[in-house]
């Protein structure tokens, strides 16, 4: 059955009217049906966002007034009144005429449009329409597995039903990605996935849209109506809060008037809240692994109803510091094994023996490549420059200020800066804001409030400049990022290309500064391949580096030089004898179904 349901009713008609009768848009409270004002709410109506802009502290370049406050309330969690009606368990979704219930129908609350804040960037009427088709038309893709359905050239070709089609068309977009044509009909099929594709290519979307649609036209059983406990269908699991937050928002817009109801759950921010949220319904959670592992054991949030589990950035959930949790929500409490739940797993790297370690949560699954496994895509200009660390903020700054006199018309990129430590993240912000640069900065010992905060000042243009450790280093999707600057390198090629992933998104050009120094040996081989993979231009001292150095970089060890083709690791020798992950560099790690890995004491992580 396609989902037929009503669009732009009331709900619209009474957007409009509160529109007219709001006064400036960021301090506009979120509706209140007329039956529960004056009561307790759940969500407290909270402006979505303060601008800095409208407190008076627009940009000011070079100035030396400080620029360190971030202004904006803070983040309403669940979204607000996006709610259900739909008592434990969200909507009970039944199949053709059944009736499933609009969020916001009957005795429900409102459902805000997720749409309402979409502004249109200030760029050309090409780069607002969203992805450069062009960038991607020749992309090699790689499928693997048995029967894999074929993929599709337009969102038409696939049945997704009348809302969801109405929801893309909200989001301008106009075709599917190279990701989306092939991994959404293979998902449609109840086809387990692992899927590699580059950063900022709609991995999301790839994953979201046929999780809802299937919400939407599958039948099921009666989710239990047990007291304050929550039986989602769709559980999407992403290593950092601020993702969950993202992957939550994206969710809300491609369900927006379905009635599916979406839920998010992330550590830092009240449980609370969350809580009540749960219990109003919920149909896909989600989720930071600890807070899930939280609501489980408070039997707060059941499993036993998933029918789709998704892991967004999926290498980094099931590497050393997640595994365990995820074990444990997977394995070990009441979710349906693998077979009686679909499996889908997103990143834009996949080191072999995390593959190894996937095959554990999938059934007969399909493995999709889109471009290299763990590359970057050329659409951000990548370069390297040798910096010694005492000059390092020095260049920094002046890299900064050359930027500035570029800006175009007073049209000013952001620059994520990424750095190692948190206490490095603290000391760099501090010493660009008092030689006048409009920064703020984001890690993991900041409360969850500064640190979306920061990220929202940051998006909003206010401190155009964000210095960051890895904590946003995944997933995020800031549109206007025009450079990412690697103060300090990562350890580990593959974190290199998520960092540098928060650039040229969605079709657009970035630039990728790394600073390189003795220091970052063992980088100089695989950071040279992958911008040699990449088609820049690797300056002759780093190809000399790399010559000389043994190979380092992480576990991603890049073997095959430019060639496309070959990764999906069942298809090797080795596979199944679980020792030679990458020709015996010590092995051990990550062996497959081990348990109680996680960082050792004393090893920091910048993650949640
Ligand atoms: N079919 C489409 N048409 C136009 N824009 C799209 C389409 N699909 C996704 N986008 C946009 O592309 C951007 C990047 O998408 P998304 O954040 O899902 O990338 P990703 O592949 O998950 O990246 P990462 O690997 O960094 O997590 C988003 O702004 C999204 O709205």
């Amino acid at each position: 059955m396609s989902a037929t349901m009503r669009t732009a009713t009331w709900a619209d008609s009474a957007d409009n009217a509160a529109n007219a009768s709001s006064t400036a848009r960021p301090v506009k409270p979120a509706y209140v049906p007329p039956h529960l004002r004056n009561r307790s709410m759940a969500a407290p109506a909270e402006p979505p966002s303060l601008v800095a802009n409208d407190r008076g502290l627009g940009n000011n370049w070079g100035s030396s007034s400080n620029f360190k406050q971030d202004f904006g309330a803070g983040r309403q969690v669940g979204g607000g009144y996006g709610g259900g009606g739909g008592g434990f368990g969200g909507f009970n979704r039944g199949g053709a005429g059944n009736g499933r219930e609009r969020v916001g129908g009957g005795g429900g609350r409102r459902e805000a449009n997720p749409f309402e804040n979409d502004v249109d960037e200030p760029f050309t009427e090409q780069e607002n329409t969203g992805i450069n088709f062009d960038a991607y038309d020749d992309i090699p893709v790689e499928t693997s597995g048995e029967n894999v359905p074929p993929p599709v050239n337009t969102f038409a070709e696939i049945d997704l039903g009348d809302a969801l089609n109405q929801n893309i068309k909200r989001c301008k977009y106009v075709k599917p990605t190279p990701v989306q044509r092939y991994a959404i009909p293979i998902s449609l099929a109840g086809r387990d996935l692992m899927a590699c594709a580059q950063t900022g290519s709609g991995k999301t979307a790839a994953f979201c849209f046929p999780i809802i649609s299937g919400i939407l036209t599958e039948q099921y059983a009666q989710r239990p109506r047990v007291a304050r406990t929550a039986y989602p269908l769709a559980l999407i699991l992403s290593p950092t809060r601020e993702l969950s937050c993202q992957i939550h928002d994206e969710a809300k817009k491609f369900s927006y008037q379905t009635g599916v109801k979406v839920v998010v759950a992330y550590g830092g921010a009240p449980i609370t809240q969350q809580l009540r949220e749960l219990e109003r319904g919920v149909d896909i959670l989600v989720a930071t692994p600890g807070r899930l592992v939280d609501l489980l054991e408070r039997a707060r949030v059941s499993l036993q109803m998933i029918r789709y589990l998704a892991l967004d950035e999926a290498d980094r959930m099931l590497d050393m510091g997640f595994e365990p949790q995820i074990r444990k929500i997977v394995e070990q409490m009441d979710m349906p094994p693998p077979g009686m739940r679909q499996t889908l797993l997103f990143s834009a790297t996949f080191p072999k023996e995390i593959q190894r370690l996937a095959s554990d949560f999938l059934a007969s699954y399909i493995f999709l490549a889109v471009g290299r496994v763990g590359s970057s895509t050329d659409l951000i200009a990548q370069r390297v420059e040798y910096v010694l660390e005492s000059d390092k903020r020095s260049h920094l700054m002046d890299l900064l200020h050359a930027q500035r006199e570029n800006d175009v018309n007073g049209k000013q990129g952001l620059t994520l800066v990424f750095v190692e430590t948190k206490k490095g993240a603290d000391a760099l912000e501090h010493c660009l804001c008092v030689n006048g640069f409009p920064a703020t900065c984001i890690h993991g010992d900041r409360t969850q409030q500064e640190r979306e905060q920061a990220l929202r000042s940051f998006k909003t243009g206010n401190t155009p400049i964000l210095v960051a450790t890895d904590v946003a280093a995944r997933g995020l999707d800031i549109p206007r990022v025009a450079h990412v600057v690697n103060f300090d390198l990562p350890n580990d090629i593959d974190d290199y290309v998520h960092r540098i992933g928060r650039t040229g998104r969605a079709g657009k050009m970035g630039l990728a500064t790394a600073f390189f120094n003795d220091s970052n040996l063992s980088m100089a081989k695989p950071l040279a391949d992958l911008m040699q993979e990449a088609n820049q231009e690797v300056p002759a001292w780093l190809t000399r580096y790399a010559a000389r150095t043994p190979y380092g970089g992480g576990r991603n060890k890049r073997t095959g030089g430019a060639r496309f083709g070959g990764r999906d690791v069942r298809k090797e020798s080795s596979y199944n004898k679980g020792n030679d992950y990458y020709g015996g560099n010590g092995g051990g790690y990550g062996v497959p179904a081990s348990y109680g890995g996680g960082y050792g004491q004393g090893v920091t992580s910048a993650w949640d």
